[in-house]
């Protein structure tokens, strides 16, 4: 779609006026996104994977068998595919790691843009537990969300704090910090700060649309980056009310992301005021959603994702995991090979678009095991010679 776009936009003068960057901007290519957990990150992964293809840039993908970035251990350089050969000259890192600046730094250039992602602890915490319910043992024994947050302490040890990271403050955990750490005002002031000195842009996924027009304007990116179909979303059955009383517990039981979405919420919003502004902001989130929807119109059988059963093509059937039923999509069947190479990015779970850009990347060593490698053989006969 990026070499169609001139031709497809269908803007009035006063929208392509907003679309303009200013003659000074650069798109940066140099970018670090610290992708946490259960916060639509997936989908802003597949936005950084088909940047750095556009770009032809070189990004930091986990080491041999790996398919994070060594999570949830502390992140070092060495969970780098070819770090010890190319060194400080990756130029995207998208990958799920568990925050360490210092080693993040011998990967990343020195000019490297640094951006995260947050979600309201309260949505997050429901999605996790579907999506984490098997593995994590505080969530284990109990029968739904509400049950587990009548009482937590019940079910969560101490003694199992790894494997419970997922059941209290994983943003905090993800960012590198201690998700048991008292709820203590000085401390968490701290952290706050670091977080501020080490990231130029904290985003919010409860306002997807609006953070992807501050992360473009941002980063001098153009609209169609930023275009994007929803990924690793559930179908909606499993997803659990929760009573008011849970959410009020979240707020206590997750008390640290509870502070730390609270503070970047207001920091996103006073961004957006200082540099957009709300009537532009506005705007451009029509024109991306306009867009979008052509593109799901161009892409897609049904206008929508759809459960994993309904996936046809299963080399594009999203990771599954606990009682979620995480959803994929059908792409249409008549597509000529440029527009399908561009829907199929659009779509491609981040497991095999990611063990696809490693192929690529790495060709002499061997392939990620365990993935259906169905779309990279796809892929590979689909490769044009064409730059887009
Ligand atoms: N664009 C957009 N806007 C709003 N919400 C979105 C978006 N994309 C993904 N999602 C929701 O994010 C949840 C999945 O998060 P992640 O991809 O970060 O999960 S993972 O940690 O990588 O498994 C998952 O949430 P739940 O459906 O509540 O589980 C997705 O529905």
């Amino acid at each position: 779609f990026l070499h169609m776009k001139n031709k497809n936009y269908r803007f009035s003068k006063s929208h392509e006026e907003l679309l303009i960057p200013p003659t000074s901007c650069h798109a940066k290519t140099n970018v670090m996104f610290l992708k946490t957990h259960k916060t639509a990150s997936s989908t802003v992964l597949n936005i950084m994977f088909r940047f750095a293809e556009r770009y032809n840039l070189t990004v930091a993908l986990p080491a041999d068998q790996l398919y994070h970035l060594g999570y949830p251990r502390t992140f070092v350089a060495q969970f780098v595919e070819g770090f010890e050969t190319i060194g400080q000259n990756y130029n995207i890192m998208c990958n799920h790691l568990r925050f360490n600046p210092l080693e993040v730094k011998k990967v990343m250039a020195a000019n490297t843009f640094y951006f995260s992602i947050l979600r309201n602890p309260i949505r997050l915490l429901e999605s996790s537990y579907i999506y984490y319910k098997s593995i994590v043992p505080a969530f284990k024994n109990t029968k739904n969300v509400n049950e587990f947050l009548a009482s937590p302490t019940k079910y969560y040890h101490p003694a199992d704090y790894r494997a419970n990271i997922y059941a209290k403050n994983i943003m905090w955990f993800d960012f590198g910090y201690n998700n048991n750490a008292e709820d203590d005002t000085k401390y968490i002031q701290a952290v706050l700060e670091e977080i501020e000195q080490n990231f130029h842009l904290i985003l919010i996924a409860d306002y997807f649309d609006e953070s992807m027009i501050l992360l473009k304007n941002t980063l001098c990116w153009d609209l169609d980056d930023v275009i994007y179909f929803k990924l690793n979303a559930r179908s909606q059955e499993t997803v659990q009310t929760l009573t008011p009383e849970s959410e009020e517990q979240i707020k206590a039981w997750c008390s640290l992301d509870w502070k730390l979405y609270l503070h970047f919420n207001q920091s996103f919003w006073r961004r957006i005021e200082e540099t957009i502004g709300l009537e532009v902001l506005e705007k451009e989130v029509d024109l991306l959603r306009t867009r979008q929807k052509e593109l799901m119109e161009t892409c897609l059988s049904e206008q929508e994702a759809v459960r994993k059963d309904h996936i046809r093509n299963k080399a594009l059937l999203p990771f599954q995991s606990g009682a979620a039923n995480i959803l994929g999509y059908n792409l249409k069947q008549d597509l000529d090979n440029r527009t399908l190479r561009t829907c199929q990015k659009m779509v491609i779970p981040e497991l095999q678009y990611m063990s696809y850009l490693y192929s690529v990347q790495h060709p002499h060593k061997r392939k990620k095991m365990g993935l259906p490698l169905l779309w990279t053989s796809v892929q590979e006969k689909v490769r044009a010679p064409v730059s887009n």
